[in-house]
């Protein structure tokens, strides 16, 4: 059985917030990833709440900016938040070192191009293989899975959400890409990684997966109006629209002044949690 190794544990609302690191047979590389255990896992294995994060992140910013390890603790949810892309000295990047692409930037795709195809695996990495290690090492009920993230992590819960809705019970986004197919950030990433058919993209693409038929139950989404993506990358209406022609449920919450920081995803991540183990059965 392959096992993770503690970097690091720390008491933290009467639970232990760890860093992992482990070797990844998708990425070819060793990954890292958060893991906030509550305390409630001493008794019985506990329902997960996964994290995907942004463009320029590690598993860390979500852990020590986002402060959601008290109403975790609370709720008795593990949270699992994984880096966002491969890394180490034999990973290829943006070939000009941009924030937007390569290193950081992994966009939960698994990619088919070179040089990026060997390393660049995230999607099969956060769909199959973190998923059965996190069950293998960690007192976590995986009958009982949430997902959200932010900005390039949100557009990955979404559409690893809407490929496998048997998996996820719940299911929300921060500032999300809503349609990668569709703004410089995605053109970029999708081009490069994935290739130059464009219907090969849709599969990454929420949007286009809501309107070719996938489903979730419901959807929550939050999006500062003061965010400085809004317009250019994020583009909340396309999802508002894709929803509202399918007869996708989707809760969008425009809130008012914030921006892309983790500021906003502190101010409101609270509300996810909360509608995360309602829907995963926490009382
Ligand atoms: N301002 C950033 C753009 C990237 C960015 O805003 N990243 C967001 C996710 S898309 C983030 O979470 N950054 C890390 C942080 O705020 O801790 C840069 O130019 O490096």
């Amino acid at each position: 059985m392959l096992s993770f190794e503690t970097v690091s544990q720390s008491r933290c609302f009467g639970g232990t917030q760890f860093v992992y690191r482990h070797v990844s047979r998708e990425t070819s590389t060793p990954m890292r990833l958060a893991v906030f255990v509550p305390p409630q896992a001493k008794d019985r294995k506990v329902p997960v709440a996964w994290f995907l994060s942004g463009l320029t992140c590690t598993e860390e910013n979500f852990t020590v900016k986002a402060g959601a390890q008290r109403v975790a603790s609370e709720l008795g949810l593990m949270l699992v938040a994984p880096d966002t892309s491969p890394r180490g000295k034999s990973v290829p990047d943006d070939p000009e070192g941009a924030y937007d692409f390569g290193l950081g930037a992994g966009f939960y795709v698994d990619a088919l191009q070179e040089p990026w195809a060997k390393n660049y695996r995230m999607r099969s990495y956060i769909e199959r293989e973190l998923p059965k290690l996190i069950a293998e090492n960690l007192p976590a009920d995986m009958s009982r899975q949430g997902i959200t993230g932010h900005s390039m992590g949100g557009h990955g819960a979404l559409t690893i959400a809407l490929r496998n809705p048997e998996r996820f019970k719940a299911v929300s986004a921060f500032a999300p890409i809503s349609s990668p197919m569709n703004c410089p950030w995605g053109e970029k990433a999708l081009s490069n990684y994935i290739g130059p058919d464009r219907s090969a993209w849709r599969d990454y693409d929420a949007c286009a997966l809501i309107e070719g038929g996938a489903r979730l139950p419901d959807l929550l989404v939050d999006q500062g109006t003061a965010d400085s993506f809004l317009e250019s990358q994020l583009k909340p209406q396309m999802l508002e629209e894709a929803c509202a022609r399918a007869g996708q449920p989707l809760t969008l919450r425009r809130q008012e002044g914030y921006d892309h920081s983790y500021f906003f995803i502190a101010s409101f991540i609270e509300d996810h949690l909360r509608w995360h183990a309602k829907r995963l059965g926490v009382a």
